[in-house]
């Protein structure tokens, strides 16, 4: 059978995609978190995982440069990929949100300035909704806008609520519930169909009945 590649997210999520894959007895005896190696392959050899950041996983899967991803919905919606998403893992489990400092009125009409590290799901949140949004990137400690009065609002990710509350700000709106999913390139899942099925029907397995 052919090898899988697979394109495994950095980050907070990775460790407990292992976890899941190894219940699944996927494991990759060379994984060590401090290692700088960025491939490393299943035991049987099965499958060559690439370690990537989170946010390019959707392009190695696209391109086919991976047959397989393991990354956050978030990442998926912001890159709007085409690709099948083809398993929720239930872990890295958060949502998206507005917020800002007060309750701010939203007005039809009113440009509303957001800063976001997803333009591309703040973009599409204000347009469903009928408003106009200047939309600002960032690329972390995004409740700053609102507090230094960059932006009226911000759309992020909020999991336990402390960054949101310690920095004052409050939710105005639930945007969308994030976890970690299983991507596949869609060529691939034409050509090598078989092993990209049974490996969802392993990790299905150990998920237990929460798919
Ligand atoms: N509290 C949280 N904050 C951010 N992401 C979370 C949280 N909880 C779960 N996640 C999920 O974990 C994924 C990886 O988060 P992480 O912060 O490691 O990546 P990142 O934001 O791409 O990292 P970097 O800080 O290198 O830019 C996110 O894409 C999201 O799906
Ligand atoms: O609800 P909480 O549990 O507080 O988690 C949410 C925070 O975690 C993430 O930031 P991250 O730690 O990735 O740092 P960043 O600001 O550099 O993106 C996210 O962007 C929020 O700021």
């Amino acid at each position: 059978m052919a090898q899988l590649t697979l394109a495994l997210a950095k980050g907070r999520t990775a460790k407990e995609s292992l976890r899941l894959m190894a219940k699944a007895n996927i494991t990759f005896p060379d994984f060590h978190e401090k290692s700088r190696k960025l491939v490393f392959y299943s035991e049987d050899q099965s499958i060559k995982m690439i370690y990537v950041k989170a946010v390019d996983v959707t392009t190695y899967v696209e391109q086919g440069a991976a047959d397989i991803g393991i990354v956050g919905r978030d990442n998926i919606l912001e890159a709007e990929a085409d690709l099948y998403e083809l398993l929720d893992l239930n872990l890295g489990k958060c949502r998206f949100v507005i917020a800002s400092l007060k309750d701010l009125q939203i007005m039809k009409g009113k440009k509303i300035k957001v800063a976001s590290k997803y333009p591309n799901v703040t973009k599409k949140y204000f347009s469903r909704n009928g408003l106009t949004a200047e939309t600002i990137k960032l690329n972390g400690s995004v409740e700053l806008a609102p507090i230094i009065g960059m932006a009226d609002c911000i759309l992020d990710i909020v999991e336990t609520g402390n960054t949101i509350k310690e920095n004052g700000l409050t939710i105005l709106d639930d945007v969308e519930h994030i976890s970690t999913r299983l991507v596949v390139n869609k060529a691939s899942f034409a050509t090598k169909t078989d092993q990209i099925q049974q490996l969802i029907r392993q990790l299905k397995a150990v998920l237990g009945g929460t798919e």
